[in-house]
């Protein structure tokens, strides 16, 4: 039970400060527990990465301390923050704000598929997350609605991005240097676009048109129960399916967003500006209560506030921690 629960493989200063309690999500690396801090009783989530569950100790390491850098450094409303870190020879222990209304997947699920303004106020809140990440040069590449939180059980309600182990902070620098050096070995794609960022970050948008269509439709658009094809054959034809009766209520401006983001050459794909961009996201309301909802403080809570409150803080890293040797971990 909760007291006698096995607390000792825990870091001590971990536990000075935390109680660990029950577990609230798993993922492929790890679980979250919920946690309480000790002086204040304070409501945390922690999670837990198992170095041994990377199959090779570089991987696993490199792609933890990428999440964990980029943990650390991004600051936006609608990208989850760290709070504390502490790792052990076997784990990492990452202190998270709790996001009390669970996981995106849960909420779809239970609501067979969220109607489309609620649909339309998350989809933002995303593409601003998304936005942040790739003017940051990081593509998160491993959208999917477990990895989208949900601040509260109310509709209304900010959303949270999460899990940046799969991030890969842009190799700008090893393709600049690679073209110093003599261009001869090098291959075709070196130079095209399927190495410059344009190409990585539309990996970001192609998702969140899956996500966006997870949201409104209460399905996957890709799914080995449609047809005779396999979900990659799916995929890499780009035929997902509308079926009637989940759409019928869908607006057609919803649905040029989706079929605008699930185009198959990246080069063609509504990039993450264009979709800001679009008639269907241009609704007042929605745009207020976004705002309200990612910038509280902001006084008045006036779209000018909240245009202010991103441009200054909202736009940039925050500067790495005196340990950092400048140099970007890969
Ligand atoms: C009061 O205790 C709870 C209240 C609400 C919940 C629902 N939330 C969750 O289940 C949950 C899951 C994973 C997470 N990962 C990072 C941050 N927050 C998370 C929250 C879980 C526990």
């Amino acid at each position: 039970d909760l007291m006698s629960d096995d607390q000792s493989s825990l870091p001590r200063d971990l536990q000075d400060k935390y109680l660990l309690t029950r577990r609230i999500g798993t993922g492929v690396c790890g679980e979250v527990r919920l946690a309480f801090e000790r002086s204040t009783c304070r409501k945390f989530a922690v999670k837990i990465i198992n170095k041994k569950n990377f199959q090779s100790e570089g991987t696993a390491t490199r792609n933890a301390k990428t999440e964990i850098d980029i943990l650390q450094r991004v600051d936006h409303p609608c990208l989850i923050k760290t709070e504390d870190f502490y790792q052990t020879e076997e784990s990492f222990y990452i202190v998270l704000e709790l996001m009390e209304g669970g996981e995106l997947f849960h909420r779809v699920k239970s609501k067979q598929q969220l109607n489309e303004s609620v649909a339309k106020l998350y989809f933002y809140q995303m593409l601003r997350a998304v936005e942040y990440l790739h003017s940051n040069g990081i593509i998160h590449r491993d959208l999917k609605p477990e990895n989208i939180l949900l601040s509260s059980q109310d509709d209304v309600c900010l959303i949270k991005v999460t899990d940046f182990n799969q991030s890969r902070i842009l190799e700008e620098a090893v393709l600049m240097r690679t073209l110093c050096g003599t261009p001869s070995y090098l291959a075709p794609e070196v130079f095209t676009h399927a190495s410059t960022t344009g190409y990585g970050l539309a990996v970001d948008a192609w998702s969140l048109g899956v996500l966006l269509f997870v949201c409104l439709g209460g399905y996957p658009p890709f799914h080995e129960s449609f047809g005779h094809q396999s979900v990659t054959d799916q995929i890499i034809r780009g035929e997902f399916t509308m079926v009637q009766s989940k759409w019928t209520s869908v607006s057609d401006q919803a649905k040029d967003v989706v079929r605008k983001l699930l185009v198959v050459d990246p080069m063609k794909r509504m990039s993450i500006e264009e979709a800001l961009q679009h008639p269907w996201l241009q609704d007042q309301k929605m745009l207020e209560t976004a705002h309200r909802l990612m910038y509280p403080s902001a006084e008045g809570g006036g779209a000018a506030a909240a245009m202010e409150a991103e441009s200054t803080s909202g736009r940039h890293l925050r500067k790495r921690g005196r340990e950092g040797d400048g140099e970007e971990q890969h």
